[in-house]
């Protein structure tokens, strides 16, 4: 009786799982996008721990969401770290790809500004994991990280000026779900919609990438 009990319980349970990968350069906000998600989405983490320290290897989580479980996975940003990403691609069923919005200039990669921060590092980076063929079709959610700061550059800027030059280059057969959103990971404030976001995408994409059963 008890083993059949367990047995409905476990079944009861069982739903789809999706990963997701935070990428983007060191110093972005993942980790702290990362303890933001936790604590909205796991009961036995209600406090976010906003003290981070560069990460070196990876944090893992597992959402528990109504119609699924997320996992997510957060990897370190450091130049040194980043051929690492590319083991993540063939398993995962979005790209979150945070930005520093404080970091990049004015956020236009056509004006040559020796201001311009890490804007080029950034579209580099950002070009470099959407040209792999294993993140071919991946949705893609761009958060413009740090919105809480006075020296932010904003949204629409970000858009206008680096992503939307990052897509002219995506090669035509390419095509994928992808949006901005703009967040601040250190107050939580665009976190859930950044989460509600991938969800819908993931399953939008099941048939191209299908999920685990868990
Ligand atoms: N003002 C502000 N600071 C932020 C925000 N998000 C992150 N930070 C700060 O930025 C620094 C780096 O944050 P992390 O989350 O550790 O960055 P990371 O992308 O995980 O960095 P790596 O692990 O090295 O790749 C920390 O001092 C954070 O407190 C934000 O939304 N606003
Ligand atoms: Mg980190």
């Amino acid at each position: 009786m008890y083993h059949l009990a367990k047995s409905l319980y476990l079944l009861a349970r069982r739903k789809e799982e999706y990963s997701v990968i935070l990428l983007g350069l060191d110093n972005a906000g993942k980790t702290t996008f990362h303890e933001q998600a936790k604590s909205l989405f796991l009961a036995e983490h209600p406090d976010p721990r906003l003290k981070t320290v560069p990460t070196v290897g990876q944090n893992v989580s597992t959402l528990t969401l109504p119609d699924m479980y997320l996992k997510i996975w957060d990897v370190g940003g450091q130049m040194s770290l980043r051929k690492l990403w590319q083991s993540y691609y063939a398993s995962c069923h979005a790209i979150v790809f945070i930005i520093d919005s404080t970091d990049i200039g004015d956020g236009n990669i056509e004006h040559d500004d020796l201001n311009s921060g890490r804007l080029e590092e950034c579209r580099l980076v950002l070009e470099d994991v959407l040209q792999n063929s294993e993140t071919e079709g991946v949705p893609l959610l761009i958060l413009a990280n740090k919105q809480d700061r006075e020296d932010c550059v904003e949204v629409v800027r970000i858009k206008e000026g680096l992503v939307k030059k990052v897509f002219e280059g995506e090669k035509a057969s390419s095509i994928r779900d992808s949006r901005v959103l703009p967040v601040s990971a250190l107050t939580g404030t665009g976190v859930r919609e950044a989460v509600d976001w991938v969800r819908s995408r993931v399953k939008w994409n099941k048939e191209s990438r299908p999920p685990v059963m868990r």
